[in-house]
């Protein structure tokens, strides 16, 4: 197995529910990402997998448990554990759109405390991976919602992070922008990145993800690859990701 680029013990993340009671939304999930390894979050609708989220790419202070990243512990060394770590939200926003591609990169490299003398070929390199190099001067306004999604991926990519953490890239995007960011998603797969893929698309998971993690109510309730995520949903292994999840989904709903 490859090297660790994550490992995450027990998180807990709770909230104030109504009377004083204690909501528990994440409830003691332990995962961990190796280098050129992608894998997923699966859940209904208020399963934990946003909190989860947002606990290990540092926007929320976890309850309790340990988040370790390349070996750094993301509570004792926030900063230098970020920077291992692109967090890519796509949409249409985050750009400004009367600059360029390469000037937009340029400025969120060094709001990453990327060196002076590296933001250009970090920016170049990024936008060559994305394959946006031959638009590097264009204004972003004038871009496409698939150059768009592939724009705000070089965003992650600027300050050469281990880690990249995708939420939902391909939404809103024509099959063939989906078809070229899975592909881009897979190169960077190939070269190493560990990636944390969120996507309500099952054919996004099915075609990417090495492990699949279950979650509801906070909890895993199981990992595996598509394979054995359809077997233990009871179906045979030539149905879709999507019909499988279907067949699991009550299982997964939040006891209330
Ligand atoms: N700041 C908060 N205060 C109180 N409860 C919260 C807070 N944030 C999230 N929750 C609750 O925690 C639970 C998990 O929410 P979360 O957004 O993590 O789920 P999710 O799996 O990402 O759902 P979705 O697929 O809808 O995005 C939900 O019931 C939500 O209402």
């Amino acid at each position: 197995m490859n090297k660790i680029l994550m490992r995450t013990e027990s998180i807990k993340r709770y909230f104030k529910g109504k009377n004083k009671t204690t909501f528990k939304a994440v409830d003691g999930i332990s995962f961990t990402l190796h280098k050129g390894e992608v894998i997923s979050f699966v859940g209904p609708n208020g399963a934990g997998k946003t909190t989860l989220i947002r606990s290990i790419s540092g926007y929320l202070v976890p309850t309790s448990g340990k988040i370790e990243i390349m070996g750094l512990n993301l509570a004792k060394k926030p900063r230098e554990a970020r920077q291992k770590m692109g967090v890519v939200f796509g949409g249409d926003r985050g750009f400004y759109n009367s600059a360029s591609a390469y000037d937009n990169l340029a400025f969120f490299a060094r709001l990453l405390n990327v060196k002076e003398k590296d933001v250009k070929n970090n920016v170049l390199n990024a936008l060559e991976i994305v394959n946006l190099l031959n638009v590097k001067d264009k204004y972003v306004g004038s871009f496409s919602k698939g150059m768009m999604q592939r724009l705000h991926i070089a965003r992650g990519l600027v300050n050469k992070p281990e880690i990249l953490m995708l939420d939902e890239p391909t939404a809103g995007l024509d099959v063939e922008s989906v078809y070229t960011v899975r592909a881009l998603i897979k190169n960077l797969k190939e070269a190493g990145h560990g990636i944390i893929l969120t996507s309500h698309d099952m054919a996004d998971i099915e075609t990417l993800a090495d492990t699949i993690h279950l979650i509801g109510g906070g909890k895993l309730v199981f990992s595996g690859n598509t394979d054995q995520i359809k077997e233990f949903a009871g179906v045979d292994a030539n149905t879709s990701l999507e019909k499988a999840y279907l067949a699991i989904a009550p299982k997964l709903k939040r006891r209330l």
